[in-house]
């Protein structure tokens, strides 16, 4: 099966660095784990749907052409309202993933119920993240799959149209994901799905919060009652309106400007109440010495100037971990960050990568088989490698705002789920 996916051009970028603090309110497109789950409860859902204020961005963009490849409707034409159509899902068809987690877990199960084959693969680091398990789950209830000897990508799932669905029991300590997409299309199966997880404990449990809540908002029927095991009846999902939340993980990096320039951001349409890991965000900045607060406007978070180090478990919130060690790396006392292996199985492997380019920097870190330890030293500018990793270059941003010369082999890259993130950033430095 030949990769599909085109190359794409690095753009190099010099990180702006911040003479003032920042004062600014910011309105930042929709969460891309709530696009991509409404997107494929609704392409399995009985009747239309729309998805107010989605995510346009490289991996919801994959999601939906995936998902139209498939047979479904899906019109992204107007960026503040998707519309979903149901139609009968079939092959041949072909979905790039390029490096996106929750395309690579999501689709396969839907693909299992579509008639025909469907293949998959992605950018060459997509074919290095862990999908085995989920392969291997859906070959115990039905599904027939052809997959690269590792169980990953490229592989092809010979749907029949429908999936018996039962018990499964999966290791998924490796990502929250491999649950989450048999949940997902688990109404759909004949006899729904009980999953066990048998492991290392599973990471990102509001996660798979955010995939129980939103299943159960279409009309499924969950149990989540029992540590480590999820049920989902079969039965209809019903089409429905999804209003998508602004995108938390992406709002991170512009919440650690408000910390390390002493300013203040605000985050403007943040809802009163989320499927997002808010308080738990809260905890941190708080502990690196800044204040989250929830207005009217939005949610707004201020700094001192003076970032504090801080011990942290981020395995609820490990894509967060980037933009951590990025504070770290700027705060006033050393930092332990730990419970996040899996992230080495991330758009790259993470720990190495930020152990690589913080000490390239002059910070002294200590990579561990879970984690960072991290002691701020007197930084320097060089390049700084982003590794394809959007979250790599927020954390490199966040560094440059402090130290002058932070340059970014590839910016672009944060087209992942923020193309817009090159310029919101520079005219918040800017003060525009
Ligand atoms: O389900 C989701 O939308 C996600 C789950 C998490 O994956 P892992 O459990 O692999 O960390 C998270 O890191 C990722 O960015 C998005
Ligand atoms: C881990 C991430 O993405 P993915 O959904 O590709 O796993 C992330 O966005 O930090």
């Amino acid at each position: 099966m030949a990769n599909m996916t085109a190359t794409r051009q690095p753009v190099p970028w010099t990180a702006p660095t911040a003479t003032d603090p920042v004062a600014t309110t910011v309105r930042l497109p929709g969460s891309k784990s709530m696009t991509a789950r409404a997107l494929v409860l609704s392409a399995i859902a009985d009747g239309p749907s729309t998805l107010r204020g989605p995510l346009r961005a490289r991996d919801t963009e994959l999601m939906a052409a995936g998902l139209r490849g498939m047979g479904a409707h899906v019109s992204t034409v107007d960026d503040n309202r998707w519309v979903v159509r149901p139609r009968p899902l079939r092959g041949p068809a072909h979905v790039d993933v390029g490096l996106a987690g929750t395309v690579m877990r999501f689709v396969p199960p839907v693909a299992g119920l579509a008639s025909g084959p469907v293949t998959f693969d992605g950018d060459p680091q997509a074919r290095l993240r862990p999908l085995g398990p989920l392969v291997r789950a859906l070959r115990s209830i039905g599904v027939r799959i052809d997959a690269s000897d590792a169980g990953g990508l490229p592989l092809t799932v010979h749907g029949t149209g429908e999936v018996t669905g039962g018990e499964v029991v999966i290791d998924a300590s490796a990502s929250s994901q491999l649950v989450s997409g048999l949940l997902l299309a688990a109404a759909a199966f004949e006899k729904g799905i009980v999953v066990r997880h048998v492991g290392p404990p599973v990471p990102s449990a509001p996660h798979l919060r955010m995939t129980t809540q939103m299943l159960r908002a279409a009309g499924g029927a969950v149990d989540d009652g029992t540590p480590d095991v999820w049920a989902v009846q079969p039965g209809r999902l019903s089409g429905r309106e999804w209003g998508i939340e602004p995108d938390l993980s992406g709002a991170v990096p512009f919440f650690a400007a408000a910390l390390v320039t002493g300013g203040q951001v605000t985050l403007l349409g943040w809802p009163r109440s989320s499927t997002q890991p808010v308080d738990r965000l809260r905890q941190l900045l708080h502990q690196m010495g800044g204040e989250v607060t929830l207005g009217t406007d939005g949610l707004t978070v201020r700094g001192t100037g003076s970032v504090h180090g801080l011990d942290a478990d981020l395995s609820d919130v490990s894509e967060l971990t980037p933009v951590i060690a990025a504070l770290a790396a700027l705060a006033d006392s050393p930092s332990r960050l730990h419970g996040v292996a899996h992230i080495r199985g991330h758009e790259t492997d993470r720990l190495s990568a930020l152990s690589q380019e913080l000490t390239g920097i002059g910070a002294d870190v200590t990579e561990s088989h879970d984690g960072l330890e991290i002691r701020p030293r007197r930084l320097r500018g060089a390049v700084f490698k982003t590794y394809d990793d959007h979250r790599l270059a927020h954390a490199a941003a966040v560094i440059g705002l402090a130290v002058p010369g932070i340059e970014l082999n590839d910016v672009a890259c944060t087209s992942k789920t923020m193309p817009e993130f090159p310029a919101l950033w520079s005219a918040m430095v800017a003060g525009q």
